[in-house]
């Protein structure tokens, strides 16, 4: 468990003061109940005795009265108080959390999809809070319970003090610590196994025509079978060592009580305890004991955590240090005038790129972009196109060389680039919301006469008013699927109502077939006019005479050229317009 400093122990620190009063309200519920269980204890035997008057057992049955409603009461503020600390500690964990997420989002985005990586972390932390309510309080107050008891019985008798001392020590330290032992391995294999299961059966459904055209699937589904079974088996065994656990547990109870029956007698005949305590000292073992009797099975599942810890520890520490340095500036002054001049000079200059890995994904690169040029990127897969974008974004910063904004590094910009640069990519996301908002997401004070402005503009205008509902139509409700080029001149519409001075177009037109490909490129060009245009692509559709072409090959920069030039002048470039 020694990951779990960074998550579990600072917050401990942390929350120290909460925690305690979380444990003595916890200490004073065992009390009342024990209380409540001697006295019941006293107010049965005296009442057995027939006392002449109700009188003699009157204090008795008021105190179990108020020592019930007591109980209940510390109980109910114990759990109360508990579940607040959880709370102020879980929502600080998700704090941390969603920082150290957040500038990796782009990054990310390759590998997997952000929002699962995002959701397995969450149920991570999730998790975390069972540490705290099934493991670390109910630890404290079972230790600090085991102290306490002992010391109160010490008052009365040194000897039974420590015969008792000796049994619950097998309850609160023994059993637990080999419980742990016994079945951490246990847990750690379940797990591992399970996983592994997921990943076959993950596996086989994605290549399930395989399995069927190869006519193996019943000896798929037999290995699978086999494997789950020897899981299954790992998880018996887990539980039958529980179930013996419990009954030894449940013996040394039956031993405690046995052992204060015998002192209590024995002081009873020395003339020194009434009969009528003798129930009540028996029956204060049971509400102790019950605090003990779950604390094997809460140490025991410490395991299931360690891969929640260990998650969440590794991806703080293996961030690539591409972007370690992200968070150290933002001028959101600066950004702001920029934004504000919409007159913006993108320059590169000798820009060098390493990845973590060792890969150099870009080698001495320079380009200018003034306001209002057009600059087409073009390069075949893993040229580098998508690492200029996170260097101008400021998610990375240059090995070498620098990448600025009006003289400012774009990296100072970071967190704030999207006042100054739009970006159109692939795939942009419609919100399950109204057309309206969909398109206003690009600026939230638009008016609705400027929503409507950005959805002429991006031709969609007409189409939006036949539909019934028009610009209220609800995307989800309605089960209306725009196409790939309607989504597009939807994220278009949005980038016309940010208003920003640098566009940069992403690949938009991926996947759509080559009509559509056009019209889109042609309306997109037409209503950028003024904006500067930043066009990644990895092939010639859309592009016109006079652009500007920069073209990448593995990190370098090969061609450089008006569209025009470098068809007379370069034989490759001619052949891919072929
Ligand atoms: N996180 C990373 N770690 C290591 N190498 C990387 C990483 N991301 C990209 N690369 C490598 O850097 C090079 C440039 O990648 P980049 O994604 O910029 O290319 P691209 O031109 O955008 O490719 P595509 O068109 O396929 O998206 C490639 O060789 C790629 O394998």
């Amino acid at each position: 468990m020694k990951n779990g400093k960074g998550w579990i122990y600072p917050y401990i620190q942390e929350n120290k003061k909460l925690i305690m009063i979380t444990v003595f309200l916890g200490l004073l519920t065992v009390l009342s109940a024990t209380l409540l269980m001697f006295t019941s204890g006293y107010l049965i035997s005296k009442s057995a005795t027939k006392p002449e008057t109700i009188l003699m057992v009157y204090v008795p049955i008021v105190a179990v009265r108020a020592l019930s409603i007591f109980r209940a009461v510390s109980r109910y503020i114990e759990r109360l108080m508990g579940h607040n600390v959880i709370l102020n500690i879980l929502s600080k964990m998700r704090l941390r959390l969603y920082k150290m997420i957040e500038p990796e989002v782009l990054v990310m985005e390759s590998k997997f999809r952000t929002g699962d990586v995002l959701g397995v972390l969450a149920d991570d932390i999730e998790h975390l809070q069972d540490i705290y309510l099934k493991t670390i309080f109910p630890y404290i107050v079972g230790f600090c319970l085991y102290l306490l008891s002992i010391l109160a019985l010490g008052f009365f008798s040194f000897e039974m003090a420590g015969w008792v001392a000796l049994h619950l020590f097998v309850i609160v330290v023994l059993i637990p610590l080999l419980s742990f032992v016994a079945t951490k391995r246990k847990i750690i294999l379940y797990k591992q196994g399970k996983k592994a299961l997921y990943q076959v059966l993950t596996d086989a459904v994605l290549g399930i025509s395989d399995w069927v055209f190869s006519g193996r699937q019943l000896q798929f589904i037999e290995a699978y079978e086999h494997k789950e079974r020897e899981l299954i088996l790992t998880d018996r065994k887990r539980r039958s060592f529980n179930r013996i656990r419990n009954v030894l547990s449940q013996l040394v109870v039956a031993g405690l009580v046995l052992i204060i029956i015998i002192w209590a007698a024995e002081q009873h005949e020395l003339g020194l305890l009434p009969v009528t305590f003798i129930a009540a000292f028996v029956l204060i073992i049971f509400p102790i004991t019950e605090v003990f009797l779950p604390l094997s099975d809460a140490v025991s599942q410490l395991p299931r955590y360690q891969n929640s810890l260990e998650r969440l520890e590794s991806f703080g520490n293996n961030r690539p240090s591409e972007i370690q340095a992200l968070k150290e500036f933002t001028s959101t002054k600066e950004i702001e005038r920029i934004a504000a001049e919409k007159n913006v000079k993108l320059d590169f200059k000798q820009v060098t790129f390493t990845y973590q890995s060792g890969k150099m994904a870009l080698k001495d690169l320079s380009f200018t972009l003034n306001q209002g040029e057009k600059l087409v990127l073009l390069g075949p897969s893993g040229s580098g196109k998508s690492t200029i974008l996170k260097l101008l974004l400021g998610i990375f910063i240059p090995n070498r060389g620098s990448v600025s904004l009006n003289g400012i590094p774009a990296s100072h910009f970071a967190k704030d680039s999207s006042k100054v640069i739009s970006v159109l990519n692939q795939n942009p996301h419609l919100f399950d919301t109204t057309i309206l908002n969909n398109i206003r997401l690009g600026n939230l004070n638009a008016t609705d006469e400027e929503v409507y402005w950005a959805a002429k503009q991006v031709k969609l205008y007409d189409y939006i008013q036949s539909l019934p509902q028009g610009f209220s139509t609800q995307l989800h409700e309605s089960g209306m699927r725009f196409s790939g080029g309607e989504r597009q001149r939807i994220a278009l519409a949005r980038i016309l109502l940010q208003n920003n001075p640098i566009v940069i177009l992403d690949e938009p037109t991926i996947g759509l077939d080559p009509r559509t490909e056009r019209d889109l490129l042609e309306n997109m060009f037409h209503v950028l006019r003024g904006k500067s245009i930043l066009f990644i692509t990895h092939h010639l559709a859309g592009i016109s005479p006079d652009d500007r072409i920069l073209f990448l090959d593995n990190g370098k920069l090969i061609m450089n050229g008006t569209h025009r030039q470098l068809l007379l002048e370069n034989e490759r470039y001619a052949k891919l317009n072929a």
